[in-house]
């Protein structure tokens, strides 16, 4: 019998997790498979996770949750055969947008039981330490992903709300960014380290890119396009954004980035501190996903 660990986070997004607790315990039943939730605590979760799955062995394991979520469970399953699944219930989940997971609860449960197909996917590793499997960034946003994480809310419009403040905030920073294509000086309120097209939020920060190309993408905001961002993000979440205001992508293997001061930086959601220098290099085909099948990538 398949067993299928399920990663719970109780409060991601400000979702009730109710009726997908009770949509995986009726598959349970209909496609006779064992399971186990595993809800995370915020606290020394990765030492939970990897002690269960050492010691239930899971065929799949299914994040349920935002993109915190899904790296939780992708760096506890690193360079591993074991098919991740993802339920989308965090606040924005960037992550399964980019990878078209079904956006209804019944048939993302659906996909992450019974999907057959899973896409190979690279991480992100920052500074040899932290991994990343969607995106990162310093500047303006992870000001905000601080702000947020400080105010307790969870919930789209919490983010939105520290949109502006953040922007206020912000000041002009210069960096250095060196590839092994050459070295680049700019200027910018933000640099968005990318394994994806999207912000959390569903606008398109670059469009190019994959998440299976071995290849990440730096993105300088300057400020009009900032303003931009902002505005346009305010209004609506879901935009395709002109293609102008992605001239300024570089995509690499690995780069080198020195700040002229320490920055806010954040990776998936998760505020890490403040940095002036990052090293970031890919892990290819560090885990596998399970995805919609038959697609092809976009
Ligand atoms: N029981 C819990 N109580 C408080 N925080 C928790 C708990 N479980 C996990 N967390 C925290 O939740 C964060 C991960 O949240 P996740 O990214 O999955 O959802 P989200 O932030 O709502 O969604 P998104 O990433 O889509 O914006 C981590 O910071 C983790 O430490």
């Amino acid at each position: 019998m398949e067993k299928i660990l399920f990663v719970m986070n109780p409060v991601s997004g400000g979702i009730d997790k109710d009726e997908a607790i009770l949509r995986i315990h009726w598959l349970a039943v209909r496609e006779k498979f064992d399971f186990k939730f595993q809800y995370t605590t915020g606290v020394n979760d990765d030492e939970a996770l990897r002690h269960e799955i050492n010691w239930y062995r899971p065929d799949r394991v299914v994040a349920c949750g935002g993109d915190g979520t899904v790296l939780l469970v992708a760096r506890n399953l690193l360079n591993e055969d074991t098919p991740i699944g993802i339920l989308p219930l965090g606040s924005a989940n960037g992550l399964a947008t980019e990878l078209a997971i079904p956006d209804t609860l019944p048939e993302a449960v659906e996909l992450a039981v019974n999907g057959q197909t899973s896409r190979p996917i690279d991480l992100l590793r920052f500074n040899q330490k932290y991994l990343g499997i969607h995106l990162g960034d310093v500047g303006v946003n992870a000001l905000i992903v601080k702000n947020y994480a400080k105010s307790g809310d969870r919930r789209m419009v919490g983010y939105a709300k520290h949109l502006f403040r953040a922007f206020q905030e912000s000041e002009l920073m210069r960096y250095t960014i060196k590839t092994p294509e050459g070295e680049y000086q700019k200027e910018g309120y933000m640099l968005a380290f990318a394994n994806a097209r999207r912000f959390g939020t569903g606008i398109y920060l670059s469009l190019n890119g994959s998440m299976s190309d071995g290849l990440f993408e730096i993105c300088n905001f300057r400020e009009i396009e900032l303003e931009e961002l902002i505005n346009l993000g305010l209004t609506k979440f879901e935009l395709f954004l002109d293609e102008e205001m992605y001239s300024d992508v570089i995509s690499c293997k690995e780069a080198e980035i020195t700040i002229d001061r320490k920055i806010d930086f954040q990776i998936d959601g998760e505020y890490i501190g403040k940095v002036d220098h990052l090293t970031i290099s890919m892990i290819e085909s560090a885990v596998k996903v399970i995805v919609t099948g038959g697609e092809d990538e976009e």
